[in-house]
């Protein structure tokens, strides 16, 4: 219900041109809807008389001990948003102990993301988004300064070889950012000024051979984004991975893919609990966090309600998403009988009219 009251609150909030770049998906947005629909696909079935008084919901995930299961997914140009941005965010996730996974499309230069979560939790864990560029210098150069910034692991996307073709984008010939915003983690690296959406080139030609260059460069863990096949998760842990987010980029890239929730579990399969399986896309509730988890998600990433809150109320209102979203889920726990994340397993989620 708070998550759909800040989103009706963002949409009066925001230029419509704006609006419409968040909420939008790729191609006809099949993808987008069956992220939140793949959802209703399941259901719990709890176990009973094993609670207990207290429950414990933090994870351990790389380089941030001790996480809410909820982490803030990257989505680019908050200060398009809410004139706060991106520093907004970082606090409000700060302060909820949620790890933010800031972006190379930020329009806040990355030191000045992880500062302003730092300033309200010392411990606070920023992980860096990393668009792999088509010069490796540039990609680099990039790294630098996320780990300058003291980011503490980099999440590599990996489902963008190309643009997404966001439909209502191209209706609405949304292609600069306003005057005033750029892409800040792009300023003084070779390539265009930073203005234009595209000035976070994607490369076709990114390979494991750039993922394993990643994690021979940098002591910090590397995690992939956008892996939906199987046989690319057992790739990712035997090219060093710690971590795989399960995702199809909210629907934004590849609109004839499956819910990234529906991917998850033969994913989870292959990764084996050799590394974090991640989940983002349609996360609405605290019962799609119990799903998610007893499918086999270590936590899960959210990207447009972290947005609404922001557009509509600034730092508060990201603290309002990612509370809420904590709560439900740790209520959601304590109904199905359990006291900790792992005691959510895979034959208490059923396919809705039929049985496991
Ligand atoms: C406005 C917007 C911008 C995004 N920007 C990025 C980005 O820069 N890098 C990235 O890896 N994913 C990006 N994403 C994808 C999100 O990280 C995430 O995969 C997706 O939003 C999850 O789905 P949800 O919005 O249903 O929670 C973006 C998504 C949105 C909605
Ligand atoms: C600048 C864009 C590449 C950000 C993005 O990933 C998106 O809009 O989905």
């Amino acid at each position: 219900m708070i998550l759909r009251d800040l989103h009706a609150k963002a949409r009066q909030a925001l230029d419509p041109v704006h609006y419409d770049y968040v909420a939008g998906g790729a191609g006809d947005e099949r993808v987008l809807a069956d992220n939140e629909r793949a959802f209703d696909r399941y259901l719990l079935l709890p176990r009973v008389l094993r609670g207990g008084e207290r429950r414990d919901t933090a994870v351990d995930l790389p380089g941030a001990p001790g996480a809410s299961p909820v982490l803030v997914a990257p989505t680019a140009f908050h200060r398009l948003l809410h004139p706060d941005g991106e520093e907004a965010t970082a606090r409000a996730a700060a302060a909820e102990g949620a790890v933010l996974v800031t972006g190379t499309a930020s329009t806040t230069a990355v030191a000045r993301v992880v500062a302003a979560a730092r300033g309200r939790d010392r411990a606070a864990a920023v992980w860096f988004q990393l668009y792999p560029h088509p010069r490796r210098e540039v990609t680099h150069a990039l790294v630098r300064r996320a780990e300058e910034a003291g980011c503490t692991a980099l999440v590599v996307t990996v489902d963008s070889p190309a643009f997404g073709r966001h439909t209502r984008d191209l209706r609405n010939g949304f292609t600069d950012l306003p005057p005033g915003h750029a892409a800040e983690n792009m300023r003084d690296l070779p390539g265009a000024p930073p203005g234009a959406l595209t000035d976070i080139p994607m490369s076709p030609a990114v390979s494991w051979a750039d993922l394993d260059d990643l994690v021979r460069r940098t002591a910090l863990p590397v995690l992939l984004k956008g892996v939906l096949h199987p046989a690319d998760a057992r790739l990712a842990v035997e090219h060093g991975a710690a971590g795989v987010f399960v995702s199809n980029h909210g629907g934004r890239q590849c609109d004839a893919v499956p819910a990234a929730l529906d991917c998850l579990p033969a994913v989870a399969a292959a990764v084996a609990g050799r590394v974090p399986v991640l989940l983002d896309g349609g996360v609405r509730r605290g019962s799609d966090i119990a799903v998610a988890l007893a499918l086999g998600a270590s936590a899960v990433g959210v990207g447009r309600p972290v947005v609404w809150g922001l557009a509509a109320e600034g730092e508060p209102g990201v603290r309002r998403v990612l509370a809420a979203l904590r709560e439900e889920y740790d209520h959601t726990l304590a109904l199905c009988g359990g006291r900790r994340n792992t005691d959510l397993t895979r034959d208490m989620v059923v396919r809705k009219g039929g049985t496991w």
